[in-house]
C-alpha cells in the first residue's frame, strides 16, 4: 500500500466535546491515517487539547470517534489504553517515584490483575528509556527533574503502552532545540518502523510542516483547514487566525517555514 493509500486509522465525525453546559470544541471531523503524522495547529485556547482528549475519552463528546473502524465509545477502558497513548501538556507527577518506576506504569495496560511486570516488561522500558535518553536520570525522583526531563519521562511513559495510535499534546513543551528534535526523529522513526499513527498538537509551524504530512487548523473550537502544512500555512490564514504577521518561506527540502515579521518601521 503506498503512503497515500493509507488506511484511515482515526476518524472524528461531527465530534463536539468540552467542560460544561456548552461545548468548547464543535463539529469537529477529521481523519488521520495509520502510520502517518497529523499535526493540530491553532491559536491559544482554539481546542487542540479538548480535541485530544476527546478521542482519549477524558471528557464528554458527542459524535463519533472511530479508530480502526471500531467506535471507542464501546471498547473498555483497558482496551482503550492498549489502543491510544496519550501525554497531555501539563500532567501531575508523582514527586517520589522514580523515572523507572513511573515508566514502568505505562505497562499497566498489558499486565493482568495484580499481575507483576515481567522481564518483557522492564526491556520494552529499558528502551523507552534509551530512546529518550533517560538512562542517567533512571533512578531519579519525579520532583527532582527539571521541566524538559519530566516531559521526556511522560513521553517515554506513554511510549511503553506501545500503542497503535500517539495523541501527544505539545510533545516538545520545555524541551531544548537538542532534545526537541532527538524527540521529534524518534517518534518519526517509531511511525515508520511500527506504522504507529501520530497525532500532536504544536505550537511550533515549522516544526509542525517538518514532521507531519498532515495539519488541522483549529480556531475558536472547529476545523478552519485542513491539508498538508503547503496548503495550510499560507500568510492570509494565519494572519486571520493568528493575528500574527509572519512571511511564509520555502526550505530547499519544499517545507514551509514560517518567520514572524515585524510590521515597517518598527525598527
Ligand atoms: N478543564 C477545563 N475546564 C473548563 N474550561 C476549560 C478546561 N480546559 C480548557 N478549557 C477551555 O476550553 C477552551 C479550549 O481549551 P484547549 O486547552 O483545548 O485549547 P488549546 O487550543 O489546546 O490551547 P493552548 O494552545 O493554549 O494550549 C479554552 O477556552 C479553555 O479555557
Amino acid at each position: 500500500m503506498t503512503a497515500t493509500q493509507a488506511a484511515t486509522a482515526l476518524s472524528l465525525h461531527d465530534v463536539s466535546a468540552g467542560y460544561g453546559a456548552e461545548p468548547v470544541v464543535t463539529h469537529v471531523s477529521l481523519e488521520a491515517r495509520r502510520g502517518r503524522w497529523l499535526a493540530i495547529v491553532g491559536p491559544n485556547g482554539a481546542g487542540k487539547s479538548t480535541v485530544l482528549k476527546a478521542v482519549a475519552g477524558l471528557v464528554p463528546r458527542r459524535g463519533t470517534v472511530l479508530l480502526d473502524g471500531t467506535d471507542t465509545g464501546r471498547l473498555p477502558r483497558k482496551d482503550l489504553a492498549r489502543r491510544i497513548g496519550y501525554a497531555p501538556q501539563n500532567p501531575a507527577l508523582p514527586e517520589r517515584l522514580t523515572v523507572t518506576d513511573y515508566v514502568l506504569l505505562g505497562r499497566a495496560p498489558h499486565l493482568g490483575t495484580l499481575a507483576r511486570e515481567s522481564a518483557s516488561d522492564v526491556s520494552v522500558v529499558e528502551d523507552a528509556l534509551t530512546r529518550l535518553d533517560l538512562h542517567e536520570l533512571a533512578g531519579r525522583r519525579l520532583g527532582t527533574l527539571s521541566g524538559g526531563e519530566a516531559q521526556r519521562a511522560v513521553l517515554a511513559r506513554v511510549l511503553v503502552q506501545r500503542t497503535p495510535l500517539l495523541l501527544l499534546d505539545e510533545p516538545t513543551t520545555g524541551l531544548d532545540i537538542g532534545h526537541a528534535q532527538t524527540l521529534l526523529e524518534r517518534l518519526d522513526q517509531l511511525r515508520r518502523e511500527d506504522e504507529t499513527t501520530v497525532v500532536t498538537t504544536l505550537h511550533d509551524l515549522t516544526i509542525a510542516a517538518q514532521y507531519a504530512d498532515e495539519l488541522v487548523l483549529i480556531d475558536r473550537g472547529g476545523v478552519v483547514a485542513a491539508g498538508t502544512p503547503s496548503q495550510v500555512l499560507t500568510t492570509e490564514r494565519l494572519r486571520e487566525h493568528y493575528a500574527a504577521d509572519v512571511e511564509v518561506l520555502t526550505t530547499a527540502g519544499g517545507n514551509p517555514v514560517v518567520v514572524p515579521v515585524r510590521p515597517a518601521g518598527t525598527r
